[in-house]
């Protein structure tokens, strides 16, 4: 099977905090992979690695067939998708929404002397009809409720078909209604093999989506467990992530989890 990422011994430091440690990881063709772990884990560090914003202080990190720190990035990352919180608060509030998806195949925030063509227009208007959101295009971005939000980032990181898509805790911030609906959006987009390899990161396990293949548990940096989602999301393996005692449950494709005290 193709290589979309890998991670080799990568570790991050930032003065004497260690972010990663040693971490591997093979994201291969049209797997699905989702990133479990506590607050401070290093989840979001990680994205930063496989979206090229970020250099690992050791170890290698391959994406789409080029070597992190050797690669010019600004032709690696509009073949990446992201959408992640850091990102949407650079966009700016006044931005319309469908200039938001547009300029995402430039790989730039806020659209300034691009030139779209007609495929452009045609690809972004059906984005947001897949998200549901078609009806806002002529709004701005910061007139938007949260979930609005997340539809636009994922729309955005869906825009240049790219060959990697990155979601740090798409459905954060989003009350139950709001979460099940985005949760439906991207179980769709996880089962359809047209659709790219995926790192999706969040703390919930009740919102990983039907389609997940593979799971990477995280804790302090470390690598817990990692591997097909089915042999990795273990009650041993989530407790031990976590540090408390935990029972999973796997139901009609949706996972849950619950404290066994
Ligand atoms: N520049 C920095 N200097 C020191 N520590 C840092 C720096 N940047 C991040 N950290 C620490 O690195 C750890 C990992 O951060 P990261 O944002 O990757 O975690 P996360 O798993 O995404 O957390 P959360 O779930 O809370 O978003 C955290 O403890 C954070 O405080």
């Amino acid at each position: 099977m193709a290589m979309v990422a890998e991670l080799a011994g990568v570790t991050v430091r930032r003065g004497n905090a260690v972010l990663l440690d040693s971490v591997e990881l093979v994201v291969g063709e049209g797997e699905r992979w989702v990133v479990i772990g506590p607050n401070g884990a290093g989840k979001t560090t990680l994205i930063q690695l496989l979206g090229a914003q970020l250099y690992p202080s050791e170890g290698v990190v391959g994406v789409l067939d080029e070597v992190i720190g050797t690669v010019d990035v600004f032709e690696l990352r509009p073949r990446i998708g992201l959408s992640s919180s850091s990102l949407a608060e650079r966009i700016p509030a006044g931005e319309r929404v469908r200039d938001v998806v547009l300029s995402a195949g430039y790989a730039v925030v806020g659209r300034w002397r691009e030139d779209y063509d007609d495929y452009d227009m045609e690809r972004a208007t059906r984005l947001l009809a897949s998200l549901r959101i078609d009806h806002l295009a002529e709004r701005t971005f910061g007139t938007l409720s949260e979930g609005e939000r997340k539809r636009v980032q994922i729309a955005r990181a869906l825009m240049p078909d790219p060959e990697l898509m990155l979601l740090d805790e798409p459905a954060s911030g989003l009350d139950l209604a709001g979460r099940e609906a985005l949760v439906d959006t991207l179980s769709q987009l996880c089962e359809d093999p047209a659709s790219p390899a995926t790192v999706l990161v969040t703390h919930h396990i009740e919102e990983i989506p039907r389609g997940i293949t593979h799971a990477l548990l995280l804790d302090a940096g470390r690598v817990v467990a990692a591997g097909p989602i089915d042999e990795t999301l273990t009650d041993a393996n989530l407790s031990r992530t976590f540090g408390l005692p935990l029972t999973v449950e796997h139901r009609d494709g949706r996972w849950g989890a619950r404290s066994r005290r």
